[in-house]
């Protein structure tokens, strides 16, 4: 059934936050999806919010899982990075080794998804902590490079860049899910315009024209 006229698509994505221990995963969702600081800190076993952002005029449904740092819970990655179609990969600028943690886990997702194109973005977070740094920001950025994925430097304490990493993933997201042509589209449901409310109705997308003009935007 075609969508009502005054509806929009909304995209719906699973987006997974990894990176060691103690980096600020939780803190930068928590500013994201609620405009939170959390000072405390209380280690995490496996958080999921759902929030809806507009990305370039798109409606897109975020399904965001901040997972746990700790060694304990690592039998846990497997299962996140199956269903995850994006990941914000954190660490922490005063942290020489939550940055060499990365690799590991970059490795992984790739074997995992089996995808080298896997939407990712590299998060330095604690960017405040100037004094603390232990991470030269052009070395970083060349690891990034060499990933092709982007870089951002971060704080979740003054909310320095963080909405920036969610909408850049979601940018890559969109992107990658435009041109993936053979598709289950099943997850796009239709939403009246400007109404963010619960009523879900969901459509099959109708033709494959709609996607292709997608991938200009
Ligand atoms: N100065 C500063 N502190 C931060 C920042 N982000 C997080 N923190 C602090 O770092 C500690 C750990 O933050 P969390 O967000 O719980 O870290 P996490 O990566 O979720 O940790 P796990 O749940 O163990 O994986 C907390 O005390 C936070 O207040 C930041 O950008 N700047």
């Amino acid at each position: 059934m075609p969508p009502r006229y005054g509806y929009q698509p909304v995209r719906e994505f699973h987006v997974v936050v990894l990176g060691a221990g103690g980096v600020g995963k939780s803190c930068l969702t928590a500013q994201f999806v609620h405009n939170e600081w959390i000072e405390s800190y209380d280690p995490t076993i496996e958080d999921s919010y759902r929030t809806q952002v507009s990305v370039d005029g798109r409606q897109v449904m975020l399904e965001i899982l901040d997972t746990a740092g700790t060694e304990q819970f690592v039998a846990m990655r497997d299962l996140y990075m199956k269903t995850g179609q994006g990941f914000l990969l954190v660490f922490s600028i005063t942290s020489r080794a939550s940055l060499q943690e990365l690799a590991t886990l970059r490795e992984e997702i790739i074997r995992i998804k089996d995808d080298e194109n896997i939407p990712i973005v590299i998060v330095g977070n604690k960017a405040d902590l100037v004094d603390q740094r232990a991470v030269d920001r052009a070395k970083a950025f060349a690891i990034s490079q060499r990933w092709q994925a982007p870089y951002y430097e971060a704080s979740a304490r003054t909310r320095t860049n963080v909405d920036e990493v969610f909408i850049d993933l979601c940018r890559q997201m969109l992107r990658r899910d435009d041109i993936d042509l053979p598709h289950n589209h099943d997850d796009i449901y239709y939403q009246k315009a400007e109404d963010h409310s619960s009523s879900r109705r969901r459509h099959r997308r109708k033709n494959k024209e709609h996607r292709t003009r997608c991938v200009i935007l």
